[in-house]
């Protein structure tokens, strides 16, 4: 059964009341990655030629991506009534006559990502209409990068914040050196740029990089653009020749694994043993995929992987962990989730990069979770869970703070709460997963407007 309703929350303030659901059944089918829609449509984007994306994610970070790669001078459109397929007629390089401005929406990843390669336009403003949420993110050691790269910006205060206008001026490639300690979307941003100058690309890292699995996602779309470049076994140091051109071709998306974790995270909370969640398309060998279901298998979570097929069960009492959190650095709130329900202590470490997230996902979540009852103390670099195996009372109301990871992780809560649980600014779902809400529903979880 379709829930029309619950679809496409557009407003703003939009409700959502769960209840107790002991049970969640089905085979739901998953978002495509948003990570690689992003970087396969920007790749598609910057080639010379005809390319096609095959199943890209639909979500507002995807449409934040196609204005953006429109802005760069690259035609998209939709083969098939269904919008599965993508053709993408690339640009060679950036280009634009006049001075541009793009809305980037509440997407980070575009923003950075398109920082890079605006500096290649002469003249871009970067504007957006989250100025609670992403408005409030840094940028500062991107555009000092880019500075010293000959780009000339203007940005709101010391961090770098929206609205921000970038000037090409005297761009040129060479060496920059840039912090990882905040955003591994800086050096995607920089890669992304570096074939396209005629020196090339030197990057150095300074002060440890964090969220490393996405450089290495960045990296694997530039080989298949049949992009040349050499960088050291830790990351901290990045190679890309000059003058290259990115290759046109075809790209195939496959399931989103931070999706999956927030699915994976209701079963596993459901109390009934004839839970059972059928997950496709989750491709074995993705790093943050396989770290993942580490975590989950860690708690005792029953898990059947069988080639791109998970099978989840519920049931069970979870067991408390300790989890590296840096690797799978999205989908730390939905196991944070899951650890309300587990027994004893578990410990989410190496999360720092969370405060500067849609929301502060460690002050914000924490403060969310503890008003419905689940004891859970934030610290600077990690949150601790001791979690209720026996469920909590809830019958509050929690807000999502503009972020669709804290709104599924507190739907899951929601899922074991006596008196459920009311969400509001739920609107904020369709950043990567407008159908979340209404899928929990079709696999029997008391969803409603409220
Ligand atoms: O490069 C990417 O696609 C992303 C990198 C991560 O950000 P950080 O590198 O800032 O941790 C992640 O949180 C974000 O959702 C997507
Ligand atoms: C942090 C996220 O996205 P971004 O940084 O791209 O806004 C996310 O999707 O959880």
């Amino acid at each position: 059964m379709v829930h029309e309703e619950l679809r496409s929350l557009v407003g703003t303030d939009v409700r959502i009341a769960i209840e107790e659901a002991p049970r969640i059944q089905g085979k739901p089918e998953l978002p495509s990655s948003k990570y690689f829609t992003l970087r396969y449509v920007l790749a598609a984007a910057l080639a010379k030629g005809t390319s096609m994306v095959y199943y890209p994610a639909q979500s507002d970070d995807s449409e934040a991506l196609f204005r953006g790669c429109r802005a760069l001078g690259a035609q998209l459109d939709w083969v098939d009534a269904e919008e599965t397929i993508l053709r993408v007629q690339g640009v060679g390089y950036p280009q634009a006559a006049d001075a541009v401005t793009l809305n980037v929406g509440n997407a980070g990843a575009v923003l950075r990502l398109l920082l890079g390669l605006g500096a290649y336009l002469p003249e871009i403003t970067f504007i957006t209409d989250h100025p609670q949420s992403l408005g409030k993110r840094p940028n500062r050691e991107l555009l000092e990068a880019l500075s010293t790269l000959g780009a000339t910006y203007q940005a709101e205060g010391a961090e770098g914040c929206l609205p921000i206008t970038l000037r090409r001026s005297a761009l040129h490639g060479g060496k920059v050196r840039i912090s990882g300690a905040r955003s591994s979307q800086y050096i995607s941003a920089l890669l992304f740029l570096a074939p396209l100058l005629p020196e090339g690309l030197e990057i150095e890292i300074i002060d440890g990089l964090k969220s490393q699995p996405f450089v290495r996602s960045t990296l694997q779309v530039l080989h298949e653009a049949s992009i040349q470049f050499e960088h050291s076994a830790d990351l901290s140091h990045l190679s890309v020749p000059g003058k290259q051109q990115y290759q046109a071709r075809e790209y195939i998306l496959p399931g989103d694994y931070p999706s999956a974790a927030a699915l994976i995270s209701a079963c596993i909370s459901a109390t009934d043993p004839a839970s059972e969640l059928v997950l496709n398309r989750l491709k074995p060998g993705d790093e943050i995929g396989d770290a993942l279901l580490a975590a989950y298998q860690a708690m005792g979570a029953q898990l059947d992987i069988a080639s791109e097929q998970v099978t989840v069960r519920g049931g069970t009492t979870l067991q408390g962990v300790r989890v590296d959190g840096d690797r799978i650095i999205d989908c730390i709130p939905v196991l944070v989730a899951a650890a309300c329900f587990a027994q004893g202590e578990s410990v989410f470490y190496n999360i720092e990069t969370l405060h500067y997230k849609e929301s502060d996902r460690i002050d914000d979540l924490c403060a969310e979770l503890r008003r419905v009852g689940c004891d859970v103390t934030p610290q600077r670099d990690a949150i601790i869970v001791r979690g209720s195996p026996q469920g909590i009372e809830g019958g509050v109301t929690v807000d999502g703070h503009n972020d669709h990871r804290l709104l599924m992780a507190l739907a899951i809560v929601g899922m074991r709460c006596h008196q459920g649980l009311a969400l509001t600014g739920c609107e904020h779902i369709s950043k990567s997963y407008p159908q979340f809400f209404a899928q929990l529903k079709e696999l029997g979880v008391p969803v409603r407007l409220a």
